[in-house]
């Protein structure tokens, strides 16, 4: 950095996010240099082809050398916005090795290597931000990184892809078909590159590794986290939620285990959600966070977690404070995964299910239903039976229960379910979903 001059700004990625980080860059200059306290250049744009225009953006920043701009050796601030794994990384990396401040959306990149990232940015005295990583624009991460670093995070249950839940309200309150709603949330630009990332869970994924190790100061992957997407979630699983006062969303769930040494619980899956709690009104693509904490008790967290605007706001809080940092002198090194907590096994999760199949109508089968569940240790809290008629009555199944459960093991859950499918007083297509909230 010059002195007085400039603080240089690279930009890797003019996507639905990076052409937008560029836009607020160029057209914001007087404010953020007020903000800053120091003039914020955007030198260069990374990008995969040249020759594609983007409104409002000088096609002379662009160039294809991303790894020569982000290792020129004058870059104050690298922001990289084209996602994945390679060549994102050996960039980042590259990038805090030559001197520069990092901030960084890519989720899929954090929930795979945030030791390494963590330690690189360390190591170079230098800045790695990641605000618009998990849920957009909310602020979520400086929250858990910061704010409430002094308190014990007891559990975090948040709506963190935007997608699936446009997907799953659309579904829900405009009857739309699960390809009609992706196809929407794509054109909007909420959708990832490949929609499989949203859709099977794998983003919210990311985001839940990211949030469990914030959350809980260890280090925790992608590849821990316990991950069910929605496509095969229905119409009538989302009837069935309605039904009995729910509303079916994709949740990221991170807790605690109660042994001795706590281990950490942090899973991703459709849930039915009670119609009272603060996260079953998320709708459209909104995100929403709900952290439970010894001191600080409930707080939620709502806003736009999707979308190039929201996302970019995240993104240019995190600019703005490591160029503040940097005319400081100073950067916000951040210890991480000084806990060492295991990831505990999915079978050890509880939740509540709601349980439905089909069964005989005749004496004795609802005492039967009841042993199996007693036999897993799993208590019943409601039971509702319903008569099938017409088509509905398939095999001379004519009735089908709905089980609502007290709390319950994943494991002992498992029992039950293969036990049912096995039993002869039962139809085939036993349909369950975890319940979360109260
Ligand atoms: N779109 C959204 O609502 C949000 C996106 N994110 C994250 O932000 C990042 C960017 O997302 P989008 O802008 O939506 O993706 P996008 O697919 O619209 O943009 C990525 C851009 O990177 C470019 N690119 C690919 N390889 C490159 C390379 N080697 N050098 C330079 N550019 C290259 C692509 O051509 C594309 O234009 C991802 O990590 C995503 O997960 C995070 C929060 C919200
Ligand atoms: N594809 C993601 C974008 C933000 O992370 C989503 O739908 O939430
Ligand atoms: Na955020």
């Amino acid at each position: 950095m010059a002195e007085n001059g400039p603080l240089k700004v690279a930009l890797l990625g003019a996507g639905v996010v990076g052409s937008q980080v560029a836009r607020v860059l160029l057209a914001e200059g007087d404010t953020l240099e007020s903000r800053v306290g120091r003039r914020l250049e955007l030198v260069g744009i990374g990008v995969r082809r040249e020759g594609i225009e983007r409104a409002g953006i000088d096609s002379s920043l662009f160039t294809t050398d991303s790894m020569g701009l982000v290792t020129r050796g004058d870059i104050d601030v690298v922001i990289e916005v084209i996602g994945g794994i390679e060549p994102a990384r050996s960039l980042v990396l590259a990038a805090m090795r030559s001197g520069a401040s990092v901030i960084t959306a890519n989720k899929a990149l954090l929930a795979q290597d945030m030791a390494k990232l963590s330690a690189t940015a360390n190591d170079n005295e230098v800045d790695l931000y990641y605000e618009a990583a998990v849920a957009g624009a909310i602020p979520i991460i400086r929250p858990l990184r910061e704010s409430l670093v002094g308190d014990e995070i007891r559990a975090v249950m948040g709506i963190v892809n935007g997608t699936t839940n446009y997907i799953l309200d659309k579904m829900t309150t405009a009857s739309l078909s699960f390809e009609e709603a992706l196809q929407q949330a794509q054109d909007l630009g909420f959708a990832e590159a490949d929609p499989t990332a949203d859709v099977e869970g794998h983003d919210a994924a990311a985001k839940a590794a990211i949030l469990a190790g914030l959350a809980f100061h260890t280090d925790v992957r992608q590849s821990d986290v316990f991950c069910e997407g929605i496509t095969s979630v229905t119409a009538d699983d989302i009837a069935a939620a309605d039904a009995m006062g729910c509303v079916v969303k994709l949740l990221a769930i991170t807790k605690l285990t109660n042994d001795d040494e706590p281990r950490v619980i942090v899973k991703v899956h459709p849930t039915m959600v009670p119609k009272t709690h603060p996260l079953a009104s998320v709708s459209g693509a909104f995100n929403a966070i709900f952290v439970d904490s010894r001191d600080a008790g409930q707080l939620m967290f709502l806003g736009a977690g999707a979308g190039g605007a929201p996302t970019a706001s995240a993104v240019m809080g995190d600019v703005v404070t490591a160029a503040r940092n940097r005319l400081r002198g100073s950067a916000a090194h951040v210890q991480t995964g000084y806990m060492k907590r295991e990831v505990a096994p999915i079978g050890d999760a509880t939740a509540r299910y709601y349980i439905s199949f089909d069964v005989e109508d005749r004496p004795g089968v609802l005492a039967a239903c009841a042993t199996v569940f007693a036999r897993h240790n799993v208590s019943l809290q409601t039971v509702q039976q319903s008569y099938l008629e017409g088509l509905e009555r398939r095999d001379g199944f004519a009735a089908r229960l709905g089980v609502m459960t007290h709390e319950a093991s994943e494991t002992d859950l498992a029992g039950v379910l293969a036990e049912l499918a096995e039993a002869s007083f039962v139809g085939t297509g036993v349909n369950y979903m975890r319940v979360e909230g109260s």
